[in-house]
C-alpha cells in the first residue's frame, strides 16, 4: 500500500483559534474533525497544494504559511503522510465550499472535538504554540 501524501492547514485568525472542518459522511475518517487539506498531486510543491485545497474547500487565498510537522500514520485501511502548515496569513473568509462544516475554535477547546488518530500530534503541536498566559510565543 501507497503512502498518501496529504497538505494539511492550521488556519490561525490572529485571535488565538484555529479553523477545523468536518469529513463528510462518506468519507475516510468519517464525521470527525480536521484541519482542511488534501492530497498533493504530482509535480505540486507543498505550498502550491496546500494553496490549492484550501482555496477548494474554503474559498480563501493563502498569503503566508510555515511548515508545522509531518505526520506518518498508519490507518488500518489506508497508509497516510500529513504534512502540516501553518497558515498565518490569508485573504477571504472561510466557508465550506463542498457542503462541510467549518468552525474557528479557541486553542484549548481543541481538546474537546473528535479527530482522526493521526491529529493527535498535530493538535498536541497545536495546543503547544501558545503558552499558558496566552500570549503568543511566535
Ligand atoms: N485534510 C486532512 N486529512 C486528514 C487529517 N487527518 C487525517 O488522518 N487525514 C487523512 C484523511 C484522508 O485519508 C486523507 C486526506 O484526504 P483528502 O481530504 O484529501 O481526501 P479524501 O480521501 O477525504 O477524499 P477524496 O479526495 O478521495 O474524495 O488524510 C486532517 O487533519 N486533515
Ligand atoms: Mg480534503
Amino acid at each position: 500500500m501507497s503512502r498518501v501524501h496529504v497538505a494539511v492547514g492550521v488556519i490561525e485568525n490572529g485571535a488565538g483559534a484555529v479553523l477545523i472542518s468536518r469529513r463528510g459522511a462518506s468519507q475516510h475518517q468519517a464525521g470527525k474533525w480536521e484541519f482542511p487539506g488534501g492530497k498533493v498531486e504530482a509535480g505540486e510543491s507543498l505550498p502550491e497544494a496546500l494553496a490549492r485545497e484550501l482555496y477548494e474547500e474554503l474559498g480563501i487565498r493563502v498569503l503566508s504559511c510555515r511548515a508545522l510537522m509531518v505526520v506518518d500514520h498508519d490507518y488500518v485501511d489506508k497508509q497516510v503522510r500529513l504534512d502540516v502548515w501553518r497558515v498565518t496569513s490569508f485573504s477571504g473568509e472561510p466557508t465550506g465550499r463542498e457542503g462541510q462544516a467549518v468552525s474557528w475554535v479557541a486553542i484549548p477547546a481543541l481538546a474537546g472535538y473528535v479527530f482522526p488518530e493521526a491529529n493527535t500530534p498535530i493538535v498536541e503541536a497545536v495546543m503547544a504554540l501558545r503558552s499558558t498566559d496566552g500570549t503568543d510565543k511566535v
